[in-house]
């Protein structure tokens, strides 16, 4: 059930102390456990840490500018960066500054003088644990059988990428892809090969996608859901048109289908029209677009009534 993590060698650990002794001592003892990078202040640890994205922190609580303490408070509260474990460096015995690091949000904290082993063992605890956690984060937003992120990670980056695209006045386009009489299928050819079927459709649907901010997500069942940022209806309506060309094209035999082959039945929906502004609308927007490709015969795309014309 759990994967055992054996390798936290290739694990980045952000070490940020204003002495430079501190820092060197830190990396080269850290050197046959993983990889280290120091920095001399808080603000700029805070900046790069968006980039290289560490699985760890070793930070001195007392910083010339910001100091560790606000700086490990900041990560916390930036959701992209607060799941980052700090652990402080601190020379103080003291139970109030103890207490601080925890308020802050450490997992952990080192005293001075270093002690080499004690300092080896706790961040490969550390590391151990942030592995398996990312780990099971992962897991529990992709789906087992198409391997695509779930309806609970779609759930999530519906609601950012909308937020982001509606701050920043871009649009953001909403495809609902359904495998046409589905159900015909599995009964005709069994549910194994439906599984098949559906790992086909997906994986071709993601290789349709151009840009690695494309989504792709399994919406549930047969329904597959597609998030494009920064696309205008017009080039939404391209891609929705090389989705249902492309599975089509993959020419996957249902005999119970009159198209003889399996199908797709496309809904659009864009940001941009005043009512699509919560992750509802246009979910509806893009449900009703696709209860109309079904109604008018399958095999196509429709594009919600209320997008905007840019
Ligand atoms: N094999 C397989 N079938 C699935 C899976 N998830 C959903 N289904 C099937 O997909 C079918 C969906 O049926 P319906 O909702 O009636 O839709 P449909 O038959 O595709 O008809 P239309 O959408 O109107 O074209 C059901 O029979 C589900 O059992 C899956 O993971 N594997």
């Amino acid at each position: 059930m759990f994967e055992i993590v054996h390798s936290i060698e290739s694990c980045t650990v952000l070490v940020v102390d204003d002495a430079k002794a501190i820092r060197k001592l830190v990396s080269a003892i850290l050197k046959p456990v993983c990889r280290t990078v120091s920095f001399e202040s808080a603000e700029t640890a805070l900046k790069v840490c968006h980039k290289i994205k560490p699985d760890l922190i070793i930070m001195d609580i007392n910083l010339e500018g910001m100091s560790g303490l606000q700086a490990c408070k900041e990560l916390k509260s930036q959701p992209d960066l607060a799941d980052i474990p700090v652990i402080f460096i601190t020379a103080s015995q003291e139970p109030q500054v103890q207490e601080k690091c925890w308020d802050a949000g450490a997992v952990d904290f080192i005293e001075k003088p270093l002690v080499a082993s004690t300092l080896v063992k706790r961040i490969s605890t550390h590391l151990k644990y942030k592995v398996q956690a990312d780990i099971l984060t992962n897991q529990s937003f992709v789906d087992g059988l198409t391997e695509l992120y779930n309806r609970r990670f779609f759930d999530i980056e519906i609601d950012r990428l909308l937020k982001d695209s509606l701050r920043r006045r871009v649009p953001l386009a909403l495809l609902l892809i359904d495998i046409d009489f589905f159900k015909k299928f599995n009964d005709s050819q069994g549910h194994l090969e439906g599984d098949k079927a559906l790992k086909d459709v997906t994986r071709q649907v993601s290789l349709c996608t151009q840009r690695p901010v494309d989504l792709v997500c399994r919406y549930g069942g047969e329904e597959i859901a597609v998030l494009l940022p920064d696309t205008s209806v017009h080039s939404a309506q391209e891609f929705a048109s090389k989705v249902v060309q492309s599975v089509a094209k993959l020419a996957i035999a249902h005999p119970t289908s009159p198209h003889n082959f399996v199908t797709v039945s496309v809904g659009l929906s864009c940001t941009g029209s005043a009512k699509a502004t919560t992750p509802a609308k246009l979910i509806e927007q893009a449900d009703a677009a696709l209860y109309n490709a079904k109604e008018s015969g399958r095999n196509q795309y429709q594009a919600s009534m209320a997008v905007p014309s840019y």
